[in-house]
């Protein structure tokens, strides 16, 4: 079954069934395919809209045969008759219309792009919108493939392109524009971005995912914010590309590497302290929260706030012990640091937050720090990444970097003695920096919210468990080691309950 019309003028509709044989085979192997794992994936070609000569911009819905929601994916392909002499594209295979690239691979393909946000185009449903002129620039991908797939213009544009699409505005577009509307010099200019609209069975599954968040969270009294699920999906999001900038993540494993070969001198002794760097981030986090918290709505925390949060970090740990058995040894103690969180934690006003705030969305520039990807969690459904909560997660998802940035050095080195006590030393000054710089950009008085941001930090390790054995295994002693540290702290609830 192919939903909506072929791009005009081409013959694709002949062509599906041999792209969609490509894609089966191709599309699993991506690290940013989310349905690693799940059985008999299903693949059909939803949108197929010429973008130009070359580049056919895909949607292809993926369904399995395990009851659950499908997911879509854009897929942007660039199929020739032949290669030019010296092309570098990713080949996909053969069909008989030609040879198929992936299209942010291929230099047309990207240069076909940066064309139809520039000249702000629209073609069946599909329309590029820029705030600025754009210049003609020469394409590269960025390194490895993350989340989703980026272009680097000429070292002037930035170009994310979403790969696993949510019907709706993506909150990495939303919550920039805000901050850069609102003057925050935290965020990289947006520029132009790319909007479509999604439709069919896939969606209907994520409308009703949709209103049981939004159900669940005006039981609690936390406002969701905008959305409606047949609007426009934001497709891909340009920013001016910071040249700069360097990643928090490479500067923190620098100043670990440092203290790694300095045998007998602590972290506050050696050249590459980072301490000082923490600090500033924990400022710069501080700021992007307060003008968050003006440029949307905020929420005053109450215990049925808590309790409703408590929940849904329940259902999260549900999730996670079902697809990683070895996390059953900590669930009574990550259940308790929960309840402990319902009961009798403290929290400030829920808000617009990053959502998956850690050292590698954090570039270090000549003008200070600037954090990106305010995507969220890109595994959660948009409503939800959209929602108000507490600012202490974005926290908390800082803390468990400066755990990951000390304890990956270790994978490397195994068996070296005396480095694990290092890792947790240099963890422990950076973590502690980063607050002290939080608490003067908020104001807040952070151990105020220790039980809070304790649950906060195991929930995040919980979903890093589960992220690494889906996509990094060799990593995932990490955060499992994590878990087993904060479940073994001495319980946060006086009554010491473990029960749900
Ligand atoms: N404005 C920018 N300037 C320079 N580099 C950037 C900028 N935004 C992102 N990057 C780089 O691009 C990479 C991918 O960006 P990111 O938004 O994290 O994508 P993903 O969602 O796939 O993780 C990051 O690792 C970062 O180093
Ligand atoms: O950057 P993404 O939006 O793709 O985020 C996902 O991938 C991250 C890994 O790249 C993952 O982050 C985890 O590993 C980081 C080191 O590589 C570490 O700094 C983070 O603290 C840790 O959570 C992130 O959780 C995931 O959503």
């Amino acid at each position: 079954m192919i939903a909506l019309p072929p791009a005009k003028g081409r013959s694709t509709v002949r062509d599906h069934s041999e792209l969609g044989s490509l894609l089966t085979d191709w599309l699993p192997k991506q690290r940013w395919f989310a349905g690693k794992g799940r059985p008999g994936a299903r693949l059909e070609i939803r949108q197929d809209v010429g973008v130009s000569d070359l580049l056919r911009h895909l949607v292809v819905e993926v369904r399995y045969d395990d009851g659950g929601p499908a997911d879509n994916y854009q897929v942007p392909l660039v199929i020739r008759s032949d290669a030019p002499h010296g092309h570098t594209g990713f080949l996909l295979g053969e069909a008989s219309s030609g040879l198929v690239y992936d299209g942010l691979h291929d230099p047309d393909g990207s240069a076909a792009l940066l064309d139809f946000l520039a000249a702000q185009r629209g073609q069946d449903g599909l329309t590029g919108y820029a705030v600025t002129p754009l210049a003609e620039l020469p394409a590269h991908s960025v390194g490895a493939e993350q989340s989703n797939t980026s272009i680097v213009y000429g070292e002037a544009y930035i170009l994310k392109v979403f790969r696993r699409l949510w019907p709706g505005v993506n909150p990495d577009l939303e919550v920039t524009r805000a901050l850069a509307d609102a003057g925050s010099p935290h965020v990289a200019r947006p520029l132009a971005w790319l909007e479509g609209r999604l439709s069919g069975p896939a969606t209907e599954t994520a409308a009703t995912e949709d209103d049981a968040v939004a159900a669940e969270a005006a039981a609690a009294g936390i406002e969701t914010v905008g959305g409606a699920p047949d609007g426009p999906t934001t497709f891909a999001f340009m920013q001016e590309y910071l040249r700069s900038g360097t990643e928090g993540w490479k500067l923190a494993q620098t100043s670990v590497r440092d203290l790694y070969a300095e045998g007998d001198l602590h972290a506050d002794e050696v050249g590459g302290d980072f301490a000082g760097e923490s600090e500033r981030l924990g400022q710069a986090t501080a700021e992007v929260h307060t003008l968050l918290a003006r440029c949307f709505p905020t929420v005053p925390v109450e215990r049925a706030t808590l309790r409703a949060t408590a929940s849904q970090l329940h259902s999260r740990l549900d999730v996670a012990l079902a697809g990683v058995p070895r996390l059953a040894p900590y669930e009574a103690g990550t259940r308790a640091a929960f309840e402990a969180l319902a009961i009798e934690a403290s929290a400030p006003p829920f808000q617009r937050v990053h959502g998956d705030l850690h050292l590698g969305q954090a570039l270090r520039t000549d003008s200070g720090w600037v954090l990106f990807d305010f995507e969220g969690e890109p595994a959660r459904p948009v409503p939800e990444r959209r929602r108000l909560t507490s600012p202490l997660r974005d926290i908390a998802g800082m803390l468990r970097s400066f755990d990951y940035a000390a304890q990956s050095m270790l994978l490397e080195r195994q068996g070296e003695e005396g480095l694990g006590r290092r890792a947790r030393e240099w963890a422990d000054r950076n973590r502690g920096a980063f607050l002290a710089g939080y608490q003067a950009g908020s104001g807040l008085d952070l151990a105020a919210f220790e039980v809070a941001l304790r649950a906060f930090e195991l929930d995040k390790a919980v979903y890093e468990v589960l992220y690494e054995a889906r996509h990094r295994p060799t990593w995932i002693e990490i955060p499992l080691g994590a878990v087993r540290r904060l479940t073994s702290l001495r319980p946060p609830l006086a009554t010491g309950s473990a029960a749900v």
